[in-house]
Formats: C-alpha cells, structure tokens, sequence
C-alpha cells in the first residue's frame, strides 16, 4: 500500500458516480487504502446518434479502458451489464461488487401501475429486451425509444413526451429517484438484463495479481456465480446488450437457480427456459456450465433464430 490514493475511473453521469463513490467507499472501509475518483467523459455520454450505430455493446467502457490501458486510472467501475461479455485483452475483472435489485422498474405519470396505462400509452424505452418482453404483456402499448440518463428519461413522463418509462431499479436508487417508481416488474413477469444491478471492478491483470490485489477484497462469491451464469447465456446465444435476452440467477438455499428467456421483438414468440445446479466450490465452473446448458436448451427450441431476427430489424433498437 501507497500513500497516493488509487485512482477510480468512473463516467460523468449522476449514477455512474454514485456507484463509483459506493464501491470507492467500501474498498477503502475494507483495505485502508484511499480512493480517489476521476471523471472521465466517454463517447456513449456525448454522442446523440443511436447506439446500435455506434456498433453496440462497449460504447459507455471504452473511454475507461483505454484510462486503464495507458496508466491514466488504477481502476474503473463499470455496471457488468453495460460490459461486453467478450473478455478485454490485458485486463480482469477483480472484483463483483454485491448486486443491488437486478429488477426493472416502471415510473409512470399519476402513479399509474403497468395494467392501469391506458390503451395507446406511449412507453418510452430502446431495450429490445424490455419491449419484447412488455408488449408479450400489453401488446395494446406503444413504444418509443428514448436516450439519456435517468433523470433526462423521468424529464420526459412529467413533461408529458411519453406516459412512461421502464429503468433498472438498482440506477433509480443510485440517482435517488425511487419516489418515481410506480411498479416494480418481478422476474416471473419480466426478467432483467444479464447482470443487471451488479457492478464490476475492472484493472489491468498485470496488476490485479499485484499491487492491486487488494481489491478482491470487495468481490462477492455468490454475485460473481450469478452474473456468470447470465452471461453466459448471452454469450452463447451470441447475443449482445442490444439482444431482447434476458437473464436472472440467484444463489438460494445451496443451488444456482438460472432463468432466461429470449423473445422476439413484438412479443409473440418467446423461448423461456430455467435450470439449476447445486454451488458450492468450484462455483464459477458450476456457473459457466449451468449457463452453457440452458443457452443450448433455449437453441434448440429456436432462441437463436430470434435473436437474428430480432438484429436484422433492429434499426430502432437502443441500450438496454
Ligand atoms: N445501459 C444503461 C444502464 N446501465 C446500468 C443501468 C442500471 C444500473 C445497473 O443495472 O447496474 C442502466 C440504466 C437502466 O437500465 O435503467
């Protein structure tokens, strides 16, 4: 341990710096060590176009991990389901911080909950993976893509440009903005983005093995499990952040239970599928294999076919 601070690369955004300053928190309660964070605008942040022009998944990490390449930060925190599931040359993550909700949320004018939107409703979300599942429920809704951060998007149902929106509830706490929330979408109804609500801990691995190895001190074992299971399923289906897949696992009661689902964007066709394995050691192996196995279950009953489908008519499709 030095006396310089290390050095947190975060994004400018209200959420991206209050998940930062979080995990900064709880590296310095467990280690000692003091954090520093700095700011860092990335391309996601400042462009206008849609993201799937961009070519996907990565925009809102790259900035940070070109930081890390040349020195710039020690280390960067990202949410893991803004991460490529394509593992990044020279660099680890070492450390899954403890996953917040990994729910989707509804926040919508008059406090109005998801059955009670009247007909036509315009609900403005660019996740493939949210509308898909949305319109299986309420094909009767429409849906609009929207950009920006959460507090733009909420902007946007109190002035009157959309009825509503559906955001993660694990941003909507970290912005402070759960007064907004109306409904909270169990996984039964709606399961979320692989990785949703947990957060990742990026350096490079020359140095996660060494001066910075303190940071595994903020890694959770059973988050860890989930998250890799998760991604897995969409690393599988060949599918990116842009894909309508979602996945949700939790560690309970001695086993990892996985859930996915892949379903075609208006809603009409779904492959929905869950498996589980008991964990105990060697849980990351247990976790890749229960992803792997039910990402070929879900193939078999045609998931791929949706998820290429759903990337050739894509051209209104968003971030999750
Ligand atoms: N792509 C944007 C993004 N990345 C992570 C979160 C939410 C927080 C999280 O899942 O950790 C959000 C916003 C949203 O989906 O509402």
């Amino acid at each position: 341990m030095t006396d310089r601070p290390a050095r947190l690369g975060t994004r400018r955004s209200p959420m991206a710096t209050s998940q930062s300053q979080h995990v900064a928190d709880a590296v310095t309660a467990r280690t000692g060590t003091k954090v520093e964070l700095e700011l860092i605008t990335s391309y996601g942040d400042v462009t206008q176009a849609q993201l799937t022009q961009l070519g996907g998944t990565g925009v809102f990490v790259n900035s940070l991990r070109e930081q890390l390449a040349s020195g710039g930060i020690d280390f960067a925190v990202h949410s893991l389901k803004d991460l490529p599931t394509a593992p990044a040359e020279g660099l680890t993550v070492v450390a899954v911080y403890e996953r917040d909700d990994p729910r989707d949320a509804l926040c919508a004018r008059d406090g109005r909950t998801f059955a009670d939107l009247p007909s036509g409703s315009v609900l403005g979300t660019g996740s493939p993976r949210r509308v898909a599942q949305l319109a299986a429920l309420r094909p009767d809704l429409r849906f609009v893509p929207i950009r920006g951060n959460a507090g733009t998007r909420l902007g946007k149902v109190a002035q009157g440009e959309v009825d509503a929106v559906v955001l993660a509830y694990a941003g909507l706490a970290r912005v402070g903005r759960l007064d907004d929330v109306t409904e909270v979408f169990e996984p039964e109804r709606m399961l979320p983005a692989p990785g949703q609500g947990a957060l990742a801990v990026e350096c490079l691995t020359s140095r996660a093995e060494g001066d910075l190895a303190y940071l595994s001190a903020v890694d959770h074992a059973a988050t860890r499990a989930e998250v890799t299971a998760e991604r897995t399923v969409l690393a599988e289906l060949e599918a990116g952040c842009a894909a309508p897949v979602g996945a949700y696992a939790e560690v309970l009661d001695g086993r990892l239970r996985l859930r996915a689902a892949v379903v075609a964007p208006d809603g009409t066709q779904a492959v929905r599928r869950e498996r589980s394995v008991p964990i105990d050691g060697g849980a990351a192996g247990a976790a890749s294999s229960l992803g792997r196995e039910l990402a070929r279950e879900m193939i078999g009953e045609g998931a791929d076919r949706i998820v290429a489908e759903a990337a050739e008519d894509s051209t209104t499709s968003s971030e999750d």
